[in-house]
């Protein structure tokens, strides 16, 4: 099964911070898969804007080994990379200051669709929406695209939306959640919404709890600047983690349109119990396996932010209320791998006796690595040895079932981009969203903060700390384990 790529509309997309570690690393090379699938048309062009000095020929020079850097050689077409180059310019800009605004201003063709990708610090958000604005590149028709982390809490996320608001219409803001450009996270909606089959049993009636797990095995090293201001609350839980809850939580949005998706998400964020201390577990990473702890790695030998969170959340309202949601996410964990998993409750009788092969069912919705679906059911095992029950999983791997002739699941950021062109909000977060998961999330630290708590160390290479182990237990609940 070949799926079809639609070519967007001519655009002009403005990188800045071109130079920077995402761009070279996610945002440049995903636009070469596009280009190179035949998704960028003839009139797309690409401008990199950063305060290094530079012309159009090193930035392409920079480009090309960022290419090199990102995509294996076998997957690399040369002569598609030389044709993505010819699109690229470059303009020295500072964000704070007034060069290079008018000559990037001149570049701007009116007739085609015009964006602006911000993938600089978030202290220059503000000032970039302030200096488009100033020389006139905010007309109704540009995008501008926000990155990651909008806001350090509540207060932050409500000023940076203010300041955006002065410059550019909501409708032309795309704040990025790049969860949300998973191919499996955007198929939990389509699992959801598109079959009769699971949302009729979706609801706290039929469903025991559900899990979601974002586990990682990377540590923090060359990022400790940030993120140990930051800390595994602000940066998954209040944003991934949230969007993965709302999308399995929410009710039927009436189409699939951005307000209507929105919507539907921001009612299940507004309907989240505040976390009861008990039911949280923070986490940090000790030394292992030959590598430094998290206190090497950010430098800070006192540190107490968490790079571990598990907790258990209640959403109240019709359809959820007595089942539990509970998350984890960490960091230095025993493999990379995302995944929702929805218990089902046991038949209200058994027919068969108290049979120990009989389990409760079990949809996986597997985020990375390995997409797919899995779906564990109770049968009869083959054979005379009478009503003997086993479990079995209904698996769905996505690359097994589209066959090989199937297109690579493309990267989020690949899919998120193309949809600022298109001009689909769907996928993105709105403001008052944002806001609403900074409002959950900012008692939750700030409890913490005020108890002066400490995370609990954890081993590298395992599922985190034992209290995260004995949130389910308590509960007569096991976490799932983490496996690659
Ligand atoms: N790296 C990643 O994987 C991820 C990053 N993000 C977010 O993306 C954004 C960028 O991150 P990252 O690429 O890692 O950052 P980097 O520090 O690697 O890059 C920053 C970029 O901004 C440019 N820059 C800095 N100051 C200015 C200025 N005053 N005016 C114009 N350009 C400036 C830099 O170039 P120069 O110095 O030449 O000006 C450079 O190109 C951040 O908001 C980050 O939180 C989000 C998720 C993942
Ligand atoms: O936003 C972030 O996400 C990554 C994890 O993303 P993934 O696509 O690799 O699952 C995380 O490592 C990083 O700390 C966080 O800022």
């Amino acid at each position: 099964m070949v799926s079809r790529v639609i070519p967007v509309d001519p655009f002009d997309l403005v990188i800045f911070g071109a130079t920077g570690d995402l761009s070279t690393g996610k945002i440049l090379p995903g636009l070469y898969r596009r280009d190179a699938d035949g998704q960028l048309p003839e009139a797309a062009r690409i401008v990199g804007a950063a305060r290094s000095p530079m012309g159009d020929e090193d930035f392409r020079t920079l480009v090309r080994a960022a290419i090199h850097a990102a995509i294996p050689e076998k997957k690399r077409d040369r002569e598609a990379i030389e044709r993505f180059l010819t699109r690229l310019s470059y303009v020295a800009v500072d964000a704070t200051g007034e060069d290079g605004w008018p000559e990037l201003a001149a570049k701007m063709r009116p007739d085609v669709v015009q964006a602006y990708y911000f993938s600089v610090g978030p202290g220059l958000f503000g000032a970039l929406a302030e200096r488009l604005h100033a020389h006139g590149m905010n007309a109704e028709t540009c995008r501008i695209v926000v990155e990651k982390p909008f806001g350090h809490d509540l207060a932050s996320a409500r000023a940076l939306n203010a300041t955006l608001a002065e410059h550019f219409d909501e409708h032309q803001i795309y704040r990025i959640d790049h969860y949300l450009g998973k191919e499996t996270v955007q198929n939990l909606m389509a699992v959801r919404f598109a079959n009769m089959l699971f949302e009729p049993l979706w609801k706290a009636q039929y469903v025991d709890h559900i899990q979601i797990t974002v586990a990682e095995t990377v540590g923090v090293a060359g990022r400790g600047g940030y993120y140990d201001k930051s800390g595994a609350m602000r940066d998954m839980v209040q944003n991934h983690m949230m969007q993965l809850l709302c999308l399995i939580a929410m009710e039927p949005p009436y189409a699939f349109e951005p307000d209507a998706v929105r919507d539907e998400k921001l009612k299940v964020i507004r309907a989240l119990d505040p976390v009861r201390p008990a039911d949280l577990v923070r986490g940090q990473y000790r030394a292992g396996g030959g590598m430094g702890s998290y206190h090497d790695d950010v430098e800070a030998p006192d540190s107490r932010t968490e790079s571990f969170v598990a907790l258990k959340a209640h959403v109240s309202n019709w359809r959820w209320k007595g089942t539990p949601f509970y998350l984890r996410t960490g960091k230095r964990l025993r493999a990379r791998t995302s995944e929702i998993a929805v218990t089902f409750k046991d038949p209200p009788h058994s027919i068969f006796g108290d049979q120990e092969g009989h389990r409760a069912n079990l949809l996986v919705i597997r985020l990375q690595p390995n997409e797919g679906i899995k779906l564990k059911v109770t049968i009869k095992e083959p054979g005379p040895g009478g009503m003997r029950l086993i479990e079995v999983p209904l698996d769905m791997s996505f690359a097994e079932a589209l066959g090989p002739g199937a297109q690579e699941i493309p990267d989020a950021y690949e899919r998120l981009i193309m949809d600022v062109i298109r001009g689909n909000q769907t996928l993105f977060m709105r403001g008052d969203e944002v806001e609403a998961a900074w409002a959950w999330t900012d008692p939750i630290i700030a409890a913490w903060e005020a108890r002066g708590d400490r995370p609990q160390p954890y081993d590298p290479g395992g599922s985190g700390p034992e209290d995260a182990l004995m949130l389910l237990h308590r509960d007569g609940r096991r976490w799932r384990e983490i496996r690659p």
